[in-house]
């Protein structure tokens, strides 16, 4: 199988879609012909017996063109649909390593919906009719030939000129406006997403307004572009038409056979050129297709991250000097040792930005360490498999998503098949206490920060992973209340904790307190 996944099967599909819609088209150039022929042969008058053939034939082919036609939709959408399926598991499946450090959320949303819609454009728009007007385009001159050399060489002449040359000119002119406009199609989607996901702060800060006027600047600058892309290339759909008429009344007049056949030969090359003309739409289409499909490809063919297989167990985690450097930033974490053998219990205090958050990211294999390792039983944590690793470590983190369904739900993730006796007394734990059945709103905002925050908590809690990590699971709440919850989780906590929080009388009592920054 290569790159796009293309297996024999597919293959099969596609030559059988490419020569049903062939024969779709043939009959329908055979039924202009025949009827053309059949309409001024009649005009003669001659004895209606010569003409019953042609007759039956007008009917059939009538027949068989729907029918073909039909059966072409069904088998081209087969192949394309099936094709697509696969091709979008493959895509979301190459996109999940890399989705947060390498891609932006309006990049992620073009390349798994419209690059992919693309990829079936490109063979149902383009693909297959250049496919089945080469064919057809072939067989007719072929037949034109026999019948009137002159006539076979006008309509070669025509068809070259409609199917290849202006398509090839609608190429260069959509490919070098496409380039000119690709930084700016980028930008929009990119502000498209934020205007989406960013709506309220806009507001909030009073520039929704001026950043719409923004994105409509933008729209307006890419419409101006394309229109005058559009008026070059309708310029040759024109140059195309003008072509079939050109090559329609030559075939007339040098056809230099009957009249009847003279009619068949002009009208076929009439039927032939509405088969040829839509390949300079297709052709803009394939550029545009192009760039998706390229990024397609860049997504399939990127090789994965390397992922460990080993199955993790509980066990003595340590981190020995690990230190954290983000791209083009200062570094976040640097020579950080921490030992965690079963059941101990450490405080992480330092001022914002000292690195908590990413040393419990490290220590649940969200962020790799650029120096330095961690090492769970003795293993370095990279060789576990990473969608197993949080049955071993898990906790609340700050920016956890909450989904948007019931709390029922939502604690549901974090032990499924639990009870409802067991929900509610995580709930309890982690003081919350709105019913499972309440809706919680697009990542939990039909809940109060707190709320939110106690909800991510019990999630925690349910889990009961051997090593929890929380990070500053009660900043939201008040003192007073934020320290009994806190006590009531650490009191629920079986296995390892580690806890990161601003205020030193959280972690009285813990066997460690890691102080960064
Ligand atoms: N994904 C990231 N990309 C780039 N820089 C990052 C990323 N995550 C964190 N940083 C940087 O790493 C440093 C440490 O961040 P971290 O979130 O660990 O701090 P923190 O001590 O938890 O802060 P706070 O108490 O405010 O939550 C900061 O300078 C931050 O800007």
């Amino acid at each position: 199988m290569n790159v796009w996944g293309v297996s024999t099967k597919d293959v099969v599909r596609l030559v059988r879609a490419g020569l049903i819609a062939s024969g779709a088209e043939l009959a329908g150039l055979a039924l202009m012909a025949t009827a053309a022929w059949l309409l001024l042969k009649a005009a003669e008058q001659p004895p209606l017996a010569s003409l019953t053939v042609a007759i039956v034939a007008v009917r059939t082919l009538a027949l068989l063109r729907g029918g073909l036609r039909y059966a072409e939709r069904l088998a081209g959408h087969e192949v394309v649909l099936r094709y697509l399926g696969a091709l979008r598991t493959r895509v979301y499946t190459s996109l999940l390593p890399h989705r947060v450090s390498r891609h932006s959320g309006g990049d992620l949303v073009t390349r798994l919906v419209s690059d992919v819609d693309a990829v079936q454009d490109a063979i149902l728009r383009c693909l297959l009719p250049a496919g089945v007007a080469a064919f057809v385009g072939l067989a007719s001159t072929t037949v034109a030939l026999i019948i009137s050399p002159a006539a076979g060489f006008t309509l070669a002449l025509g068809l070259a000129v409609a199917g290849i040359v202006l398509p090839w000119l609608c190429v260069r002119i959509t490919r070098s406006a496409a380039e000119a406009s690709a930084p700016a199609r980028a930008d929009l989607a990119e502000r498209a997403v934020e205007l989406v996901t960013g709506r309220r702060e806009l507001i909030a800060y009073g520039v929704h307004e001026s950043t719409v006027d923004a994105a409509h600047t933008a729209v307006d600058a890419l419409a101006a572009r394309d229109r005058a892309t559009a008026n070059r290339t309708s310029l040759l759909a024109a140059a195309g038409m003008l072509v079939q008429l050109l090559t329609c009344v030559t075939i007339a007049l040098v056809a230099g056979v009957s009249t009847p056949l003279t009619a068949a030969l002009a009208l076929g090359a009439l039927t032939v050129f509405e088969l040829v003309l839509p390949l300079t739409a297709a052709a803009q289409r394939w550029v545009e297709v192009q760039t998706s499909a390229q990024r397609v490809r860049a997504l399939l063919t990127e090789p994965a991250p390397a992922r460990g297989t080993a199955v993790p167990e509980p066990g003595h985690l340590r981190l020995e000097g690990v230190g954290v450097r983000f791209p083009g930033r200062a570094p976040a974490l640097e020579g950080v040792d921490l030992d965690l053998p079963p059941g101990k219990r450490v405080g992480i205090l330092g001022p914002s930005g000292a690195g908590k958050t990413t040393v419990l990211n490290v220590l649940l294999g969200f962020v790799a360490p650029t120096s330095g390792r961690v090492v769970l039983k003795g293993k370095p944590l990279d060789e576990y498999d990473p969608t197993l690793l949080p049955s071993v470590v898990s906790g609340a983190l700050a920016d956890a998503h909450v989904f948007h369904t019931t709390v029922r739900e939502n604690l549901l993730l974090a032990k499924p098949g639990a009870t409802d006796a067991e929900l509610l007394e995580a709930c309890s734990t982690a003081g919350f206490d709105l019913p499972l059945d309440r809706e919680v709103g697009s990542d939990g905002d039909a809940l109060s920060g707190g709320q939110r925050q106690r909800l991510v908590l019990a999630r925690a809690v349910l889990a009961a992973p051997p090593i929890l990590v929380l990070d500053e699971p009660v900043e939201g709440l008040d003192p007073e209340h934020g320290d009994a919850v806190l006590a009531d989780v650490l009191a629920a906590a079986r296995g390892t904790v580690v806890l990161v929080t601003h205020r030193e009388a959280h972690v009285a009592g813990f066997d460690e307190v890691l102080r960064l920054g």
